[in-house]
């Protein structure tokens, strides 16, 4: 423990930003919010103050060990993207052993506190999204499928069941529905920004759907996933886990999107791909903290 300690440590100053950048906190931060919509929808009453704090903290460890690992495999590929190069690695301010042994600790520890202190079932359930994002995802499916992120949307789309589970020990199909809606969003999500960053995709030889099937097809397909995503945002209404001011909320936002989809096929003068890539991430959160207001509003009514 002390030898990995210092090989840490090691580097003249702690370059505390760099292995924080390579948890890519923002992402983890809008799936913890998931995280915990998946906790407030499982229990009638409050969330337990264990399955808050340690569920929070092993779930956010171990996302931040998968984006650490991907930071590590992408290495190379992250060189050559003009959106990447600047990272820890390429530039060589992160060593590639020095991020196995942050991503390593990191990961253990948050399986550790996960397993001891909420249950076992979502250790291992956050573990299989681990190896979902950081080994099939990143090491296989990212270089060899243009469905790479459909599938490996999977992974991402875990955390509110892994929330719900932290608190139930249970799985539950409501804490599904939350997994189907966020497995709907990805596509859109991710094919917006590849759109926009196309050349970078083809220069390193990534086969996104943009650069093997063109961009007008990605389109079609981004907007097909709108729909999908309407739907989906749709279920949690039709088994009646969420009420009235859920279902206003979402309608509007799902009209939102599938509009914004719509303009961008077939208005693309009036919206760019970047800019639906930013709505998609608003739009997520907007409708998470409308799930969770709705439920302790329903609560309190
Ligand atoms: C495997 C599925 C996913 C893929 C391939 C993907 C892809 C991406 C990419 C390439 C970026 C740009 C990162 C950058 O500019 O450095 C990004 C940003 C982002 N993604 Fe995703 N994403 C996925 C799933 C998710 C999920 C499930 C969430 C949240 C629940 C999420 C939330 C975000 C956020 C908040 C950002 C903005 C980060 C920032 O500004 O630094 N993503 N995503
Ligand atoms: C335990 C658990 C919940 C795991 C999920 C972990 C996690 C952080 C998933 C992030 C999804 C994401 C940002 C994918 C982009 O990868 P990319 O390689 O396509 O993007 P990049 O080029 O920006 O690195």
């Amino acid at each position: 423990m002390a030898k990995l300690i210092l090989a840490l440590t090691h580097a003249p100053s702690w370059p505390w930003r760099d292995y924080l950048e390579m948890t890519k906190p923002k992402v983890v931060a809008l799936m913890l919010v998931t995280a915990l919509v998946g906790m407030a929808l499982a229990t009638p009453g409050w969330i337990p103050l264990t399955a808050l704090i340690f569920g929070l903290t092993g779930i956010g460890m171990m996302a931040g060990s998968a984006a650490a690992i991907n930071h590590l495999v992408d290495r190379r590929i992250d060189t050559i993207m003009a959106r990447t190069h600047n990272r820890p690695l390429p530039k060589g301010r992160v060593a590639p052993r020095q991020a196995l042994i942050f991503a390593a600790v990191l990961g253990v520890a948050g399986f550790t506190l996960l397993y001891a202190l909420v249950n076992p079932l979502t250790a291992w359930l956050t573990c299989a999204s681990l190896v979902g994002y950081a080994v099939i995802y990143t090491g296989f499916l990212k270089r060899a499928t243009p469905q790479n992120i459909v599938i490996g949307g999977l992974a991402g789309a875990m955390p509110p069941l892994l929330g719900w589970t932290a608190v139930t020990g249970d799985f539950h199909g409501h804490g599904m529905l939350l997994v189907i809606i966020i497995f709907a969003w990805t596509p859109p999500h991710f094919w917006a920004l590849a759109i926009h960053r196309k050349e970078d995709y083809a220069r390193a030889g990534l086969p996104m759907l943009p650069v093997t099937h063109g961009v007008e097809y990605t389109k079609t397909h981004i907007l097909l996933y709108s729909f999908l995503l309407a739907l989906a945002c749709l279920l949690p209404v039709l088994v009646g886990m969420s009420g009235p001011l859920y279902l206003l909320g979402s309608t509007v936002l799902s009209g939102w999107f599938v509009w914004r989809a719509w303009q961008l096929k077939f208005q693309p003068e009036r919206y760019e791909p970047i800019k639906l890539f930013l709505f998609s991430i608003w739009q997520l959160l907007a409708l998470f903290v409308l799930l969770l207001v709705d439920h302790y509003l329903e609560l309190l009514l």
